[in-house]
Parts: structure tokens; sequence; C-alpha cells
């Protein structure tokens, strides 16, 4: 296995003098391949900041960042934007679809963007619509989708293409228990295929389905455990070990 990615003794500070704060402080964290890394910690700990700079949304103040084997300060403005259109899927927190365009059209959008032709962009978002059981919801427009249905088209559009990693920003806040725990075994399915993921909880119960929980406060990560024993590792007794 190898790291879909790295960070390296990243800090991130937001102004400065009597204004500063350390967003994140000297953060490492790896992730591997297939893994599903959970990221938990009060309110202002930095998880959304950690979010965008493992999404190279945001440039740390100091550190790497290191994604699929390339660190980013040493590719061109041009190459990581490269990498992060094509490597890169994230699920925001209220789902970000574009109210103008079909379940469909959304999910091929970034597809589209990135240069893959209309017809085959489609087919690709199509697939995967169908994978995660959307197939008859394909042509709605979000205003005809479900809070559910809504989340996993935002989920489709994460993963379709040739992802290594998904970053999820509370995915399952506004959710039902149930429609919640399907977006994490989403999550996890896509894990199977080898794509990594980070997803920041409020909620141990989704928190559980991960590989392994981290901790952030004021900025640092302060813990790493396995979870809870959950739905997953209840059936995975080396997880316990
Ligand atoms: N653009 C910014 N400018 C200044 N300060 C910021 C900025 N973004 C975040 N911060 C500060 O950095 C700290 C970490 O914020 P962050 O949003 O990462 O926390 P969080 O753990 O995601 O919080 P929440 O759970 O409330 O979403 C907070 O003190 C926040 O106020």
């Amino acid at each position: 296995m190898s790291a879909a990615i790295e960070l390296r003794r990243v800090s991130k500070v937001y102004g400065s003098g009597a204004t500063e704060v350390r967003a994140l402080w000297e953060v490492d964290l790896s992730v591997e391949d297939g893994e599903l890394v959970a990221v938990m910690g009060p309110s202002g700990s930095g998880k959304s900041t950690l979010l965008t700079i493992a999404g190279t949304l945001e440039d740390p103040t100091a550190g790497d960042v290191v994604v699929a084997g390339q660190g980013l300060a040493q590719l061109s403005r041009q190459d990581g934007a490269r990498l992060r259109r094509r490597s890169i899927g994230y699920v925001f927190q209220n789902y970000n679809l574009l109210a103008g365009l079909t379940a469909v059209e959304n999910v091929a959008l970034p597809l589209e963007l990135d240069g893959v032709r209309m017809k085959a962009a489609r087919a690709a978002a199509m697939e995967v619509l169908d994978r995660l059981g959307l197939a008859e919801r394909a042509a709605r427009y979000p205003d005809e989708l479900s809070g559910g249905e809504s989340q996993r088209v935002a989920i489709a559009r994460a993963v379709a293409g040739d992802r290594r990693l998904l970053l999820a920003d509370e995915p399952t806040g506004a959710l039902d228990s149930l429609s919640g725990e399907a977006v994490m075994r989403l999550l996890r399915r896509a894990g199977d295929d080898g794509v990594a993921g980070i997803v920041v909880t409020h909620d141990a119960r989704m928190a559980s389905w991960a590989d392994r929980v981290v901790f952030l406060r004021d900025g640092r990560l302060v813990d790493q455990t396995a979870p809870a024993p959950g739905p997953e590792s209840l059936l995975a007794p080396e997880a316990s070990a």
C-alpha cells in the first residue's frame, strides 16, 4: 500500500499579531490507499482547515502536502490544479449541486470540465449513479430529490472518474441516521476500490465506519485510535488487536 495523501508538519496560521489564529499546528497525517480516516474534534479545532489543505484548496503556512507521491509545493500551479481536478473528490456539507442541471449532468460536469467528451462523461456519470442506486433519479433536478438522494448524487460526483482521494465535510450532518449510515457505507465501498477517504464528523456512530479516527484540539492532532466497535469493526476482530 502507498499513501494517497501525506501531511508533513503542516501548520496553517490565519491573521497576524493579536488576531493570529493557529488553525493547524505541525500536523502529521498519512492516509493509505483504500483507508478511511474520520476526523473529530470540537468546534474551531481545525477540522475544515485540515480538509481544505488536504484538498489543496488552500496552501499551508508551513509544512508539505504530498498527494499520490507528488509534493504540491514542487508542482507548477497548472499541474497542481490538474492533480486536484483528477485525483481528489469533494463532498461538501450542503451538497453544492447546481440547481439548473439534472443529477446526471451534475455528476458529469467535473469530467467534462476536465476535457472528457460529453457522451463519455455522461456514460461514466450514469454508471456511478447506477452503482449508488440512483439510475431512476438521473434526469431529476436537485429540487426534485430528497436530502439523502442529493447527498448520494454529491458522492457520485465526487467518485466519478479516477479519484484517489475523497474528502467529505460532515457528509451525514443533515441526514437522518439511516441515510447517514448509507453515506458512510458508500465511502467505505469507495475504499474497497482503493480510494482513500478523510471524513470530518461530529458523530461517533459515523466515525465507527472508519478504519481510524484522529482527534484535533486547538489545531493539533492529539490522538489516533481505532474506532469504537461499530457495524464493521465488530466483524473484523483484527481491528481490536
Ligand atoms: N479564513 C479564515 N480566517 C481567519 N480565521 C480562520 C479562517 N478559517 C478558519 N479560521 C479559524 O481557524 C480555526 C479553525 O477553524 P476550522 O473551521 O478549521 O474549525 P472546525 O474544527 O472545522 O470548526 P467547526 O466544527 O465549527 O466547523 C478557528 O479558530 C477559525 O475561527
